[in-house]
């Protein structure tokens, strides 16, 4: 007999806003992801996906909302982020380059491992056999992500579509329920592209609900079962795939076209206005002066 378990919300952001000084980044953003899926985030550079998910993470503490995981809500500090069960890559490589590949994964697992300083510091029986533990699982995600015959490289001789891979294990090795990775096919190839898709699938096929940040519109079309856009801070449309790819909004922000109701332009609408105005009293100053 086989089971099947509903899906159930792994993250829930409400109302999610971050200001800088008069500048709002990201206005008022609601956002599910459930348990099984894979959601892409786009919109235009400087939507605001970034900054959205630094307040998912605890980077940044958001000017109001609450960010949920598994029903629980979550104090905007990094570590408790990730302890809780949140992992994320970043837009630009952060590995550390003088340290084997093997290394940057067992640095992923400090936060599962339980062996206090002391442990540590007398290398006791406790220490050892966490330490061999984790070294088996780091050696098992290395398998997962085809690096293990890599294992103690220095991570910067790795070519750079690895060194993303890399990334991405070591978010894993911190045994997340939900793994959130900005911009994964950055600067990649169309073979890079094509296996970083795979990859994703298959770390949705271990359990792990996956939130993504991507330009590579393809690479979210095929990858994710729901996509929402963001665009001045604001989402403008959430669905799936076939939904945001048919929606016109979502082509006009990308242009840079304005369209009735879209963030921002009340804003853009009174400058024009008033710019008109200006432009309209010097025409008529000119041709009283003639
Ligand atoms: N720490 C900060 N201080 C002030 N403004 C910021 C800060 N971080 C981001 N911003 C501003 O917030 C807005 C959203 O930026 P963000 O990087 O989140 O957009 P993005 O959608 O991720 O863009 P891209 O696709 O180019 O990476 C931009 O106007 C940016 O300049």
């Amino acid at each position: 007999m086989t089971t099947t378990t509903a899906p159930s919300p792994v993250l829930e952001a409400n109302g999610v806003t971050m200001r800088f000084g008069g500048l709002t980044a990201v206005r008022s953003v609601d956002l599910t992801v459930n348990s099984g899926e894979i959601v892409g985030l786009i919109g235009p550079n400087g939507a605001g996906k970034t900054t959205f998910f630094n307040c998912l993470t605890g980077l940044y503490v958001p000017t109001e909302g609450t960010v949920s995981y598994k029903g629980t809500v979550l104090p905007p500090k990094p570590h408790l982020v990730t302890s809780a069960g949140i992992a994320r890559t970043f837009q630009n490589i952060r590995l550390f380059a003088n340290m084997t590949v093997l290394e940057n994964v067992l640095v992923g697992r400090h936060t599962r491992t339980k062996e206090g300083l002391w442990s540590a510091l007398l290398r006791g029986p406790g220490f050892r056999k966490a330490e061999a533990a984790s070294h088996e699982r780091a050696m098992e995600l290395l398998e997962f992500i085809g690096l293990a015959h890599k294992a103690d490289h220095l991570s910067r001789n790795l070519p750079y579509g690895e060194q993303r891979k890399l990334e991405i294990a070591r978010a894993l090795a911190s045994e997340p329920g939900l793994l959130l990775l900005d911009e994964p096919t950055a600067g990649m190839n169309p073979q890079e592209t094509r296996a970083t898709e795979e990859l994703v699938f298959a770390i949705r096929d271990q359990g792990i609900a996956v939130l993504v940040i991507e330009h590579d519109m393809r690479f979210i079309f095929n990858l994710c079962d729901r996509v929402a856009c963001l665009v001045q801070g604001e989402k403008l449309v959430e669905g799936t795939s076939e939904v945001v790819q048919g929606d016109e909004r979502v082509v006009a922000a990308y242009l840079g076209t304005p369209f009735e109701g879209a963030p921002g332009a009340d804003e853009l609408a009174e400058v024009e206005a008033a710019e008109a105005s200006g432009a309209q009293s010097t025409t008529s100053t000119e041709g009283k002066a003639q």
